[in-house]
């Protein structure tokens, strides 16, 4: 396949997609980056499954009905296909001058990518190369991308690496205590994931308490499926929890975070499990599933609700974990300004958010159990004005990042 270079192309519109693509997941979304309006989102889900599901959403001028596909979708480029079908419906095809640029969210991005790349064959070989390091994402990311291009081949294609934020961690922290040239001959070091919310909560955040990025230290709690804590001093990450892969560090839906890697050697000795299998059951069949059956918070909190010990202990493992990192990271800032949580469960799990700060008055933290209560879409403090550091909510917004660096990129 030749992907023409499109470095020099300029823009005639102002339209960016935005592609998104998880392992078994697509999520799209169309900006306008002249007003940073939203003209359509949507999610395809269970991608490969008998049940997978489309669900669109026109967002242009009000916004109208939500519409929902379902039947067997059987890979990325079928979703992305039918996410097409669903835009064109509403005028907005990917055949529409107006669009300027296709912005993709890439998982990894090793040590190369520290900044948003236009994808030529050579950065696609690069993507592909990294593909051992992120094999439940970067796989559709490419198949993204290689749709994409098929749809549009004249567009600039622009990836957003989720690696990228995390390449200024000093070497210290970056680097595992393992012998050095077997690390180096195989490219083995923390390289940190969902960067791009990283960075876009940690500056929304130094807003939130009016103040530039470089003059605030921030830990930020991304809980998603995937989780990950990063510390930001002055507007750059110097440590983070996700490691060489998406599997280091907090407990997540379906991935255990930090465990003794001897654990891996016992399986495979003594229970006699594959390296494959051992993969599978740590990245899917561990976290919260693994604990109690379920991945979905509102889920677990239902269950606590009900006096199931399974989902307490699930919720407790978790919120231990989250704990651990806020202590370990306030040491690295030294100095701390805000704890913040964001994504899925950071935003909207007020129980998480409590129990994580509980007991850590000595290090400035609290939480107003009133403020933690509010149900709200911006940006807001929910700690006390006495509390001597900043607990805040701020809501992640990947899509507009990677589409306001894509077109940054492409509008010269
Ligand atoms: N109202 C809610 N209360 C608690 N948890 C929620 C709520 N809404 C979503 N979540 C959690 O957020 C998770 C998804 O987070 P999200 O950031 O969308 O994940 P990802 O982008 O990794 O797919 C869900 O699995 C669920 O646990
Ligand atoms: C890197 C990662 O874990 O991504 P996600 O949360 O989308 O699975
Ligand atoms: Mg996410």
């Amino acid at each position: 396949m030749t992907i023409p270079n499109t470095e020099d192309a300029t823009p005639a519109a102002g339209r960016v997609l935005v592609l998104n693509s998880g392992s078994s997941s697509l999520k799209y979304q169309l900006l306008d980056m002249r007003d940073q309006s939203r003209l359509a989102s949507g999610l395809v889900e269970r991608i490969g499954e008998e049940t997978s599901r489309l669900v669109h959403t026109p967002l242009a001028g009000g916004g109208g009905e939500s519409r929902e596909r379902t039947g067997r979708i059987p890979d990325h480029d079928a979703a992305l296909r039918a996410a097409a079908e669903e835009l064109a419906a509403d005028g907005l095809g990917l055949d529409s001058p107006e669009l300027a640029a296709i912005g993709h969210r890439v998982v990894h991005g090793g040590l190369r990518f520290t900044e948003p790349t236009v994808i030529t064959d050579e950065v696609l070989t690069e993507i592909e190369r990294l593909v051992p390091v992120a094999p439940l994402h970067n796989p559709a990311n490419i198949t993204g991308i290689r749709t994409a291009r098929a749809l549009r081949p004249d567009l600039p294609q622009v990836a957003v690496f989720d690696t990228a934020f995390h390449t200024t961690m000093p070497e210290y922290a970056a680097r595992y205590a393992i012998d050095v040239e077997t690390a180096d001959a195989h490219r083995i070091r923390r390289y940190g994931f969902h960067g791009t919310s990283h960075a876009y909560v940690s500056r929304k955040t130094a807003a939130l308490l009016g103040h530039a990025p470089e003059d605030v230290n921030v830990i930020v709690l991304h809980l998603g499926n995937g989780a990950s804590a990063s510390a930001v001093a002055g507007g750059r990450c110097v440590e983070t929890s996700m490691g060489l892969t998406p599997l280091e560090g907090l407990v997540m839906g379906t991935r255990s975070g930090d465990i003794d890697p001897a654990v891996t050697f016992h399986l495979k000795r003594v229970a006699g499990m594959s390296a494959d299998e051992i993969d599978v059951l740590l990245n899917k069949k561990s976290g919260l599933v693994g604990l109690c059956g379920d991945n979905d918070m509102r889920e677990i909190r239902r269950r606590i609700d009900e006096g199931d010990a399974r989902a307490a202990l699930a919720f407790d493992i978790y919120v231990h974990r989250l704990k651990k990192y806020i202590g370990a990271y306030s040491a690295v800032l030294g100095r701390v300004d805000a704890v913040v949580f964001t994504a899925g469960v950071g935003e909207n799990s007020a129980p998480v958010r409590e129990a994580a700060i509980a007991g850590l008055e000595e290090l400035g933290l609290v939480v107003d159990a009133d403020l933690n209560a509010v149900r709200s879409s911006s940006p807001r403090l929910i700690s006390p004005d006495y509390a001597r550091v900043a607990v805040a909510v701020v809501p992640t917004d990947e899509e507009l990042e990677i589409a306001g660096q894509t077109f940054a990129l492409v509008d010269n």
